[in-house]
């Protein structure tokens, strides 16, 4: 069976999943395609020889007959109307981060699909997926290095490009960490302060980069991130877990060590297409597996919420400079993972 696939978006992720979808992965074909400009839908299609339509915009292409999912690689901002739609379609749906930019926009999703009564929502949380942190999870599960008490990470791009708003750093790059660290721990925030420290004088005039985040969670891990998206050395992504008995670090990703010109050194990358390449094989892999069954496996539209919800805190915090509460609603059952109902009814 081929889910049919209708791609909202044809930018940068778009582009990277159409080529995933169509040349590396199983059991999906693209369909449909559409962009706000024509002429980058038109490019993807032409480049990776689909035999899809190309539709005007994002409601069209979801109301199209043969479109059995949806995949949503828009803006941010544009995120919530295209999911709700496709809830409202019966579409079962692939939501790049953030689902939507506020908490608000999140829970109008979270309420949409309850009342549908079945999850079609799968957000974009790659991370889950990743090997290294994957092996970070396994690590704390089997209590290797005790009780977890201090998470310390950091978030480095390279350059971001000129449409990159102060609000970004945090709803658009920091979302992976407040996402990736709820999963890690399991466990909820309940408080952040943010602290601006000294700016680049390298990053555009309208950020402030870097930025300290400072959290701290139901179970009282301390939380300590660090964003700085205008870094100029690497794509650096760190994340290090100092427990009762030891400490686990996210592995850095593989690369040779050199030895030449009487130098010893080893390459960083700089992309985050790279970086998390197999971790977006793995992801889709499993939504179009788990959609074709008629689940919904990945992280969830609750999970889309508790980020933003935790976002949202983390903008106030930045406008005012104060250590600002967090409190997350009781997750709904219908927002239980399959596998805690097997867990639950003793079915491994
Ligand atoms: N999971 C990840 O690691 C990851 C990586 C990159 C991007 N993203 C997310 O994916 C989304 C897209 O990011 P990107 O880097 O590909 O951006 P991009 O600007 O390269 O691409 C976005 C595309 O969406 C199109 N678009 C915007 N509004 C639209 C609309 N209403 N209808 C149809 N097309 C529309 C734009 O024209 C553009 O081609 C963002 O939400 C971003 O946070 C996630
Ligand atoms: O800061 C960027 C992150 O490092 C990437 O992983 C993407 O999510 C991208 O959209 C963000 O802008």
């Amino acid at each position: 069976m081929t889910l049919r696939v209708g791609v909202i978006g044809t930018g940068a992720i778009g582009r990277e999943h159409v080529r995933r979808m169509t040349q590396v992965l199983k059991g999906a074909e693209v369909v449909a395609v559409t962009d706000v400009n024509a002429a980058q839908a038109r490019e993807v299609v032409d480049a990776f020889k689909l035999q899809a339509v190309i539709y005007e915009n994002g409601q069209e292409l979801i109301r199209a007959q043969d479109v059995d999912a949806v995949m949503v690689t828009s803006w941010g901002a544009t995120h919530e109307e295209f999911v709700l739609a496709s809830i409202a379609a019966g579409k079962p749906v692939f939501c790049e981060k953030p689902l939507a930019v506020t908490a608000e926009g999140c829970k109008a999703i979270v309420e949409a699909e309850s009342a549908f009564g079945k999850r079609l929502v799968q957000v974009g949380y790659m991370r889950r997926y990743d090997r290294g942190y994957r092996a970070v999870k396994e690590a704390l599960v089997n209590g290797t290095i005790g009780e977890p008490l201090i998470l310390n990470c950091a978030h480095r791009n390279v350059s971001v490009p000129d449409f990159y708003t102060r609000d970004m750093s945090i709803v658009d790059t920091f979302i992976h960490e407040l996402d990736v660290h709820r999963w890690l721990l399991d466990d909820d925030y309940v408080s952040v302060q943010v602290v601006q420290p000294r700016k680049s004088r390298l990053a555009g005039s309208h950020l402030q980069d870097p930025l300290l985040v400072y959290m701290e969670t139901a179970k009282g891990v301390r939380i300590n991130g660090e964003i700085f998206v205008n870094c100029k050395y690497g794509y650096d992504i760190q994340c290090q877990v100092v427990g009762e008995m030891g400490i686990v670090s996210l592995p850095e990703p593989m690369s040779v060590t050199m030895r030449s010109e009487a130098k010893l050194s080893t390459g960083l990358l700089t992309d985050w297409k790279e970086r998390f390449i197999e971790a977006y094989d793995i992801e889709l892999q499993d939504w179009i597996d788990s959609t074709l069954r008629g689940e919904m496996n990945g992280p969830s539209a609750w999970d889309g919420y508790a980020a933003a919800i935790a976002s949202d805190a983390c903008l106030e915090a930045r406008d005012s400079g104060a250590i600002v509460r967090i409190s997350m609603p009781e997750r709904p059952s219908f927002y239980r993972h399959p596998s805690e109902d097997k867990a639950a009814s003793g079915i491994s």
